[in-house]
């Protein structure tokens, strides 16, 4: 079986798919790996790679994107795999207080990477995430998800990956690259071009076993 590669966007894996020349599609097919571009977005993501897992079985599911960072640790260019991604919108406002659904009684708004049994680990420093719909840009809603979820990074996909590859029992690794320091919005300040250059390195160097 292969291994699946999920990304939001063809342009955060343009290196992998010159490395080895493939085109610009959303879905492409290689002897060792797929890759399924699912658009940006919790909505989007779930939506392809539960079509996706439905149609076709691999032995893991790798995601790469780029990502805001909250740790002064981890600042732009950093390549980090996360451990644990969660819905953070996911609960209710009571309120100041924020329920999270666990706590409505709805189910589960965390969850985590499955590693492969039989692949070499990705040697990166790990970190928590948090997948949101609204990007971080405003400095009373940074504290206060910075207070109640202490994470590391943000993104819009990650935690579906790994909502979709639990309920199928799928191996799964999320990695990403810090494009920016999650602020008050400044988008000048965003190292898109350094975070694709090094999250792309990595997985060349990952998918050759270099
Ligand atoms: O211009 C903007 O405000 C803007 C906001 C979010 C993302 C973008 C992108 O161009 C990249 C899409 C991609 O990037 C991930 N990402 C990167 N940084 C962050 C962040 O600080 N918070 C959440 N997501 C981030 C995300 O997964 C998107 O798929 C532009």
């Amino acid at each position: 079986m292969k291994t699946l590669l999920v990304a939001a966007t063809g342009f955060e894996i343009k290196n992998i798919l010159k490395y080895f020349e493939l085109a610009h599609e959303n879905q492409l097919e290689t002897p060792d790996f797929d890759v399924l571009i699912t658009g940006v977005g919790m909505t989007a993501t779930a939506f392809a790679l539960g079509r996706k897992l439905h149609q076709s079985r691999y032995k893991q599911v790798l995601n790469l994107g780029i990502a805001g960072s909250f740790n002064p640790d981890f600042p732009p260019g950093t390549v980090v795999q996360v451990s644990t991604d969660t819905f953070a919108e996911l609960g209710a406002e009571d309120q100041e207080q924020f329920l999270p659904i666990e706590q409505l009684g709805f189910g589960e708004s965390s969850y985590t990477a499955i590693p492969p049994q039989d692949v070499i680990s990705p040697q990166l420093p790990t970190g928590t995430a948090i997948t949101v719909n609204k990007v971080h840009g405003h400095q009373p809603s940074i504290n206060a998800i910075k207070a109640r979820l202490a994470p590391d990074l943000e993104s819009m996909e990650g935690a579906a990956v790994f909502y979709c590859c639990n309920q199928l029992h799928i191996p799964s690794i999320q990695v990403r690259a810090v494009s920016n320091f999650v602020e008050p919005r400044k988008r000048e300040n965003w190292q898109i071009n350094l975070a694709i250059e090094n999250l792309n390195d990595w997985a060349i160097r990952f998918l050759t076993n270099a």
